[in-house]
């Protein structure tokens, strides 16, 4: 079977995990791996000159157990998907071309700045929302650990700039998404341009 990697990457609240819910729940022989799983410990994460403890850089994420978690799905995706409870089509089903694929979505803030990552993507999107936005879904949010205050403006916004010029700067092919559209209407384009890629690449 073939296999095929669609990274869905984007600002804090943009509704990545939103769109991948819908998206895995809709997409035959699908996997989902999120990078928020891997968080360090609270106690690991150093504080910054800025004050505050420094979550949103990549050193605050497992990178090395996140390759290896997306190694372990390319190596055998079949068994990752029923040790993650994913149904997979029965192979025998080869009526419909859409069966002969696994497909796997790697959803987070940082997917395209950590460079043994660079290259297992099939197609990279990324959701991009406004300032005033962002800060207003994120300020209804409440995360395992609770923004302190000033913590947008003092860190979160500022490393969200600074991992998108360097994003930016390892020229991949990334479609952008308005993430100020309606959740359907991101669904239903996602969901499009999938099928696109899928039938070119069966
Ligand atoms: N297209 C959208 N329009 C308006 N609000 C949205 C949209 N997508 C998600 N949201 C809301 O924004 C918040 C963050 O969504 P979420 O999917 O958890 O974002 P992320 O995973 O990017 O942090 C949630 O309250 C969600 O309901
Ligand atoms: O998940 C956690 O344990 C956690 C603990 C502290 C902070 N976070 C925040 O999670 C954010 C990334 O997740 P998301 O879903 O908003 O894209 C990032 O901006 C961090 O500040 C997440």
């Amino acid at each position: 079977r073939m296999k095929f990697i669609i990274g869905i990457g984007g600002v804090t609240n943009a509704g990545k995990t939103t769109l991948t819910e819908r998206l895995i729940k809709n997409l035959p022989n699908c996997c989902v791996i999120h990078q928020d799983d891997f968080f360090k410990p609270q106690d690991q994460i150093e504080f910054g000159e800025d004050g505050f403890k420094q979550w949103d850089v990549i050193t605050s994420l497992d990178m090395d157990a996140m390759v290896n978690t997306v190694k372990g799905w390319m190596e055998n995706p079949e068994k990752f998907a029923r040790s993650h409870g994913v149904t997979v089509s029965p192979k025998s089903d080869s009526s419909d071309p859409e069966h002969k694929i696994h497909i796997l979505i790697i959803e987070g803030f940082l997917l395209y700045n950590y460079k043994p990552l660079l290259d297992v993507y099939s197609k990279c999107y990324y959701v991009t929302i406004p300032y005033g936005e962002c800060k207003r879904r994120r300020s209804m949010r409440t995360y395992t650990v609770p923004d302190p205050p000033g913590l947008f403006d003092g860190h979160v916004w500022p490393m969200y700039l600074k991992y998108r010029q360097e994003m930016e700067n390892n020229r991949l092919d990334i479609q952008y998404l308005d993430g100020m559209r309606t959740k359907d209407d991101l669904y239903n384009q996602v969901y499009k341009g999938i099928q696109n890629s899928l039938l070119n690449v069966l």
